[in-house]
């Protein structure tokens, strides 16, 4: 797709977006940023340019997820996260650029390919969208593989959410209803329920914003240690910075749409970062 505004200066920031993998090496055993980076990424976008109605709220947006690597997307309110994450799996406005995930080319997607596209995408939110009534097990299959014949699921599908519920730690609450459980423990069977349809990707958007600290906390280690153990990346939009600081591999921050940092988390410091909540003055001569 051609690009309205190609000639445009970049925005820059601590780190500019694409800049080589720094070399600090991984502790524990643990794959280090630059390790995980030498494979083939599983999304890619290039030059996105997002408009709903009016001017761009994407302009000029590369983002690159390799397999095992949490990446936090930071920015002020309306900078353009869910905008970014909802242009990973088509429902977003592209007017202009790439965007590939898990082999995808979403802004040219084949007839019915978008469901294939959003069945290897596995999507938490900040509401944790169970129903308060049904058990945690019925929460955990949610929308997952034909019912039989009375109506229920598979017992291949029962066992399945049974050990994931297991992996997220809340396996003894299965028979309870959604509602009894605590807020982090609801955010554990929704991510149970993500990856129950075995994504390649996972995208959380602003997924602590309503758990207190030590839950977010709980939640985000979770989602890193899958990332980690199952080599899928994970895009974790935040609001608060020290959780993007102690949670994720890379950080990156837009502000008013476009990329301003984009960098290992080990070599950004908060005042790097501070220039992402700055408010944003608007330029009338801005093309
Ligand atoms: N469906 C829509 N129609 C029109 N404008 C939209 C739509 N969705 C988002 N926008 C606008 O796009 C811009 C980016 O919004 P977006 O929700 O992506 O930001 P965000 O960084 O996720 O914000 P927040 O942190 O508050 O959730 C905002 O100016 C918003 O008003």
């Amino acid at each position: 797709m051609a690009h309205p505004k190609r000639g445009a200066a970049r925005a820059s920031g601590a780190a500019a977006a694409g800049a080589p993998a720094g070399t600090a090496a991984g502790s524990g055993g643990s794959p280090s940023t630059a390790e995980l980076r030498a494979g083939l990424p599983l999304v890619t976008v290039r030059d996105l340019n997002v408009a709903y109605d009016g001017p761009a709220v994407l302009d000029r947006v590369d983002l690159d997820l390799f397999p095992g690597e949490m990446v936090a997307l930071l920015g002020a309110s309306g900078s353009g996260k869910s905008t970014l994450m909802k242009s990973l799996t088509g429902f977003a406005p592209v007017s202009a650029g790439s965007v590939r995930v898990a082999g995808h080319d979403v802004t040219n997607l084949r007839r019915g390919e978008l469901r294939e596209l959003r069945s290897d995408v596995g999507q938490v939110f900040q509401q944790f969208n169970l129903i308060p009534r049904l058990s945690v097990l019925t929460g955990a299959l949610g929308s997952a593989g034909p019912l039989n014949l009375i109506g229920g699921f598979s017992s291949t599908h029962r066992r399945r959410a049974m050990e994931l519920l297991d992996r997220v730690g809340i396996a003894h609450k299965a028979k309870e209803p959604a509602r009894s459980l605590s807020g982090g423990q609801q955010q554990r069977v929704a991510i149970a329920r993500a990856l129950m349809q075995n994504p390649r990707v996972i995208l959380a958007d602003e997924p602590v914003a309503s758990l207190d600290p030590k839950l977010a906390d709980s939640v985000l280690e979770l989602l890193r240690g899958i990332a980690t153990e199952d080599g899928i990346p994970v895009l974790v939009s935040l609001h608060v910075l020290p959780l993007a600081l102690a949670h994720s591999d890379r950080i990156v921050g837009l502000r008013a749409g476009e990329i301003l940092v984009s960098g290992e988390t080990s070599a950004l410091s908060a005042e790097e970062l501070a220039p992402l909540y700055e408010e944003v003055e608007h330029d009338d001569d801005d093309e």
